[in-house]
This record gives C-alpha cells, structure tokens and sequence, in this order.
C-alpha cells in the first residue's frame, strides 16, 4: 500500500517509523516546512516542497496529519488528484458544510475518506448507538501544558463548542460524534498528569458502554502516540482478507 502523509510533525514522526510494521510504504512527504518533510525523509519518502508536486505522486491514500486548516485547504484537492483521504484532524469536520462537500467530492470521484479511532478506541460498538436514541459523554483529562490552562475543569458543554475552544486537543470528541451522529457532551480537566486521559460513558436501549484510554503523549503533549498508529491499523485493515472490526 503506496502512501503520502500530509504533516511531519510529531504524529507524522511516528507514522513513518512504524509504517513497515504495518506494511504501509509511505512514499511522499509534504509539510508547510519543507525541512520537516526532508527530515523525515531519511527514514523514508520523498520530500516535496509544494503540495502541487506532492499530490501528482503515485500513491492511493494521503495521511492527513497536519491541522484542521490543512483538512479544509486540502481535502477537495486531495481527492481531486483522486486518492482516498485518512483525516486525523477531524474537527475540522464538525463544519458540516466542509463535511457535505469532501462527501459529495469522494462520491463524485470514487474515493473515500477514512476516519481512524485515533487517540480512542471503542468505535466499533458505539457507531452502532449512531441508529439508536442514546447519550454520550466524553471527560478529558490533560496536563496543563497541553491545554494551555490553570488547573481544573476548564470545559463543560457540547462537542461544537469544545472542539472550537481546543481544536488541536479535542479530535476525539469529534472522531465520536461522526461516528455516533450524536451531539457529544464534553468536560475537560487540566489535571497534573503524564498521560492523556479519555473516558467514554453511553447510556441506551440495550445497555452501558464504558471505555478509558490512557495514552502516552508523542512529543507534541496534546496528541497520544496510539492516535498516529491508529491510522496504520486502518490502513492494514483495508489490506487483510480477514477484517477485524
Ligand atoms: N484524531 C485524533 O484522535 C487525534 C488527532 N490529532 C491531530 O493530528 C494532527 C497532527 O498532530 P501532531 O503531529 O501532534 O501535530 P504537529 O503540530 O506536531 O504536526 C503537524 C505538522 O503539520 C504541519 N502543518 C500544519 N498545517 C499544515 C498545512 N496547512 N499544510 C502543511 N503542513 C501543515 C505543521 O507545521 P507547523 O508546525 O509549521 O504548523 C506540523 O509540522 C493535529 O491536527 C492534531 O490535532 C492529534 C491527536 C489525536
Ligand atoms: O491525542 C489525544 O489524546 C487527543 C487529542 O489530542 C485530540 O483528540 O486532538
């Protein structure tokens, strides 16, 4: 499986080192700053200095890894130059106009575009409450540094508003509410803690869902090293005669 990863930063780092593990051939390389995309390209790939020579690559999926900017920038272009798309940046698509357009363009074009657990996991049972009436909660807990605030429960509300306030904290409770079609409610503490902490709490018809994840930071302390290995799961899952889902 022949990739191009949009985004060398930490989570990008961690995708080409574990690519082979997963069998994913990442072939080419593109970040806002090219030295980011040469770096990694001692590893592998080749670095492109502009997104219009990275996207004539011969490759079948992009890895967005970047910013929910670099989702709305890119996301029509990359399906435009016909490869499937894997968005860890999904708060971008709690805009559901961007939404109904990257659907209406990967229809248009015979693409998909893939949605990893990323920093959770449990996607597979919860997508099933998306066609039962059901109430979802996610908490939060992250160390101040990642959050940029004071000690404490710094957000309580719903996953609009929560992903606006921290968009490069809060993927999750967007990954959650595509895949549950629910409007997810959301607290968040700053917490003196060394991991990222994710709970999950569903109620409905047929029963309770509770999950917790306890992720270790990558080097960027906001983003939990399993959400980069996530999307190589995915991308081998697409590959296997036996799906786990
Ligand atoms: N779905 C999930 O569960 C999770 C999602 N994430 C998201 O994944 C993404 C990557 O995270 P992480 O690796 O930690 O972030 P980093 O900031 O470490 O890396 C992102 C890289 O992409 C570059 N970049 C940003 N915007 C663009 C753009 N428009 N065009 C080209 N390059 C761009 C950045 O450059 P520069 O530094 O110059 O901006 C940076 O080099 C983030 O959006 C993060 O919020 C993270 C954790 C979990
Ligand atoms: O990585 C995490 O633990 C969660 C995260 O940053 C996000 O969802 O944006």
């Amino acid at each position: 499986m022949r990739v191009g990863l949009l985004g060398c930063g930490n989570l990008g780092r961690i995708i080409v080192e574990n690519s082979k593990k997963f069998g994913v051939e990442i072939v080419s390389l593109y970040d806002k700053e090219f030295s980011k995309a040469v770096e990694l390209s001692k590893i592998c790939g080749k670095p492109c200095k502009s997104f219009e020579d990275f996207i004539k690559g011969e490759f079948d999926f992009v890895i967005e890894a970047a910013s929910a900017e670099a989702v709305r920038e890119y996301g029509k272009k990359i399906l435009d130059g016909r490869k499937n798309l894997v968005i860890l940046s999904t708060a971008a698509l709690i805009d559901e106009d961007l939404l109904k357009k990257l659907r209406r363009k990967a229809k248009e074009v015979g693409k998909k575009i893939y949605i990893p657990s990323g920093a959770i996991v449990g996607l597979d049972g919860l997508s099933v409450l998306k066609f039962f009436e059901s109430k979802i909660k996610l908490i939060t807990r992250k160390n101040p540094k990642a959050l940029g605030r004071n000690l404490g429960l710094i957000f309580k509300g719903f996953v609009k508003d929560a992903v606006k306030k921290f968009p490069r904290n809060l993927n999750v409770a967007a990954t959650l509410s595509l895949a549950t079609g629910k409007d997810v409610e959301v607290e968040v503490f700053a917490e003196n803690l060394e991991r990222n902490i994710h709970e999950i709490l569903a109620k409905w018809e047929f029963g309770e869902i509770y999950v917790r994840v306890e992720n270790v930071p990558s080097k960027n302390v906001k983003s939990s090293h399993l959400a980069a290995l996530s999307v190589l799961s995915l991308l081998r899952n697409l590959e296997e005669e036996v799906v786990v889902w």
